[in-house]
């Protein structure tokens, strides 16, 4: 990092411990950084800090120092802590987040010299083994840092065995998200459950509603500190990172982002979505794109991808992080979600691409800090759709992040007709691709509508003829937003030509499944049409004045009350029992996946 000013260790108010000081220049970390010079003489003092600075700016080791030198002054006094005590918690909203924290301290304990301190960290992290697991993990290896997510940390304190009364320090990396209602409740009975004696330190780079919870937290006196990214500037963004827009139609926003992904200068590049299953579609597809490619340009450069979700495996998410880091002859891209936005320091990733905004506009400025990160120049650019959307632009410079528009010059839409036909060809050859790229486009607009810029972003206005071309769809799905489609196909067909009878999945066990549905089908359908004769014909021996209400009886009761309402929300023409109940099936399933994710933690979601 460039030292402005050259802030020497030496330049503190007070001595930093010789160990740590030699730690930290072993480590390459020379000079601090400005935000480094300011928290750690208050942190390491007597202060509870509430740190904003712009990302990449070197916050994690403006805590994780006091952090240290706290332990160790403790240990020195104490010698040790009692079996079943801590003496720091840190938390963090993410498991890669947790796990990059624990890595920083790691790099420098394992430099100390002195037998005295034998300083230890713990990760304890939700969907991580159990809790007890953790609790006997920690009695054996006696941490005194415990690195955590706030569900399983606050479960994790609520052992009988572990004792919070030496807990000296609380550091909450990413503090705003960990305020927001998401975690609001774990925060603050974790606040309960610590000693009032302890330093607090809340940082990030954006800290916009946190000031009413800090005294909840038990922070006496805490002093503000906000380090912008160069002293006469307001931005919230460091300042060698640049930040565009360029206005995209949704139906070439892939090839846009092809165009880019080929023709830019950068080593590593992070690809947002909003949701997991638009990583998981968009990732199949244009790996497939770039599989075609390489046929048909012979010396092609060849770029990997990579995809990072909260609904993989952590092991698969933490080897593809690893990957994604690690040397590498092409350029790498990583697409994910939001998991992604939020404290991740990935060496060298020089381009951050938004397909959309993200929900919360606090979240941009984490997803463009991934580049740009300890002085290095870096580029973001969202993509934005022509009509509502572009005021984004004067939305943000309002919260002091200023967008400049990027034309793309030597982007052909004409040159990215092929992604077209290749998708299109791609997903005909197995059901079951569309079924996850139908599945994406639902979950796209449902994000959509949570925007917190409800004006801008308005599901009512959104062009989904050019949507639903992006996810090469050949068939609009059940959903309550089809009433703002202009001209609504019959049955929801957009590709006429595509015979859904026939259109088959790739493998075999789910064709023959739906094959054996067809069956069952329209042997339901037939029993259920002489089941109707048979009616009719009774109906007709009815008095008059009985016809009509047993008729309506006769319709609502082979639908159970639930299914009923499906069938209401999801505006469905009458148009047969079957899919009603596959429908409502998906929903039950989708609900109790939601109830576990929720138990999981809410990071799953994305
Ligand atoms: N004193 C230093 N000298 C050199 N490099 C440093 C120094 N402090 C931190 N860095 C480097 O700067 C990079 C960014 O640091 P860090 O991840 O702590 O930023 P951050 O402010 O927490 O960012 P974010 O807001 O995105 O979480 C890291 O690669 C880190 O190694």
């Amino acid at each position: 990092m460039a030292a402005e000013n050259k802030l020497t260790w030496d330049s503190l108010p007070y001595q930093i411990l010789p160990w740590l000081r030699e730690a930290l220049v072993t480590r390459g970390y020379e000079n601090m950084t400005p935000v480094q010079a300011s928290v750690i003489p208050l942190f390491s003092g007597n202060k509870d800090v509430v740190v904003q600075a712009v990302t990449g700016s070197g916050k994690t080791l403006a805590f994780v120092i006091p952090v240290l030198e706290k332990l160790c002054h403790f240990l020195r006094e104490e010698s040790a802590f009692k079996r079943g005590h801590f003496g720091s918690l840190i938390i963090c909203p993410t498991k890669e987040l947790a796990f990059q924290i624990e890595a920083v301290i790691n790099n420098l304990v394992e430099l100390c010299p002195d037998s005295d301190y034998q300083l230890k960290t713990q990760a304890v992290l939700g969907g991580v083994g159990s809790v007890s697991t953790d609790v006997q993990n920690f009695l054996k290896s006696r941490a005194q840092i415990i690195i955590a997510t706030p569900g399983r940390a606050l479960e994790f304190l609520q052992q009988s065995v572990v004792k919070s009364s030496s807990c000296q320090v609380l550091v909450l990396d990413e503090a705003d998200r960990l305020l927001d209602h998401d975690f609001n409740s774990e925060m603050s009975l974790i606040a309960k459950i610590l000693p009032r004696q302890k330093r607090v330190g809340m940082f990030s780079a954006t800290m916009s509603a946190v000031i009413d919870d800090v005294f909840k937290l038990g922070m006496t006196n805490p002093v503000r500190i906000t380090v912008k990214s160069d002293h006469l500037s307001k931005k919230l963004v460091p300042s060698k990172l640049k930040l565009f827009y360029s206005i995209v139609p949704a139906d070439e926003k892939i090839g846009l982002l092809f165009h880019m992904l080929e023709s830019y200068q950068f080593k590593r590049a992070i690809v947002y979505f909003p949701t997991c299953v638009c990583v998981s579609h968009f990732y199949l597809l244009l790996n497939h794109l770039l599989s075609c490619l390489k046929k048909k340009v012979e010396d092609y450069e060849v770029m990997k991808l990579y995809s990072l979700h909260g609904k993989l495996q952590l092991e698969t998410r933490i080897k593809t992080l690893s990957r994604f880091s690690g040397v590498s002859e092409c350029k790498n891209v990583l697409l994910s979600t939001d998991v992604a936005a939020r404290g991740l320091d990935i060496p060298d990733v020089d381009l951050v691409i938004q397909l959309d905004p993200p929900t919360d506009p606090d979240v941009f400025v984490h997803r463009c800090g991934r580049a740009g990160r300890a002085g290095k120049t870096g580029t973001a650019v969202v993509f934005l759709t022509p009509g509502l959307e572009e005021s984004y632009v004067e939305f943000m410079g309002l919260r002091n992040v200023e967008l400049h528009h990027l034309s793309h010059a030597h982007y052909n839409p004409q040159k990215f007709e092929w992604i077209d036909m290749e998708s299109r060809a791609w997903l005909l050859a197995d059901r079951a691709r569309h079924e996850i790229a139908t599945k994406a486009f639902v979950t796209y607009i449902r994000h959509y509508s949570k925007h917190s810029a409800a004006s801008i972003f308005r599901v009512s206005a959104l062009d989904y003829w050019k949507l639903a071309k992006g996810f090469s769809l050949f068939r609009f799905p059940k959903m309550p937003e089809n009433k703002f489609i202009n001209d609504f196909p019959d049955g929801g067909f957009i590709d006429k030509s595509v015979d859904f009878e026939r259109y088959s999945f790739l493998g075999t066990q789910k064709e023959n499944a739906r094959l054996q549905n067809i069956n069952s089908s329209s042997k339901a359908m037939q029993l259920n049409e002489a089941r109707l004769a048979v009616n009719a014909r009774k109906e007709k021996n009815l008095p008059w004045s009985k016809r009509s209400k047993s008729n309506s009886n006769e319709s609502q009761s082979s639908l159970s009350s639930k299914e009923r309402k499906v069938k209401e929300r999801l505006l469905l023409p009458d148009d047969g029992i079957q899919e009603i109940q596959d429908d409502w099936k998906d929903l039950v399933r989708a609900n109790k996946r939601r109830k576990a994710s929720e138990i999981t933690g809410v990071f799953d979601e994305l």
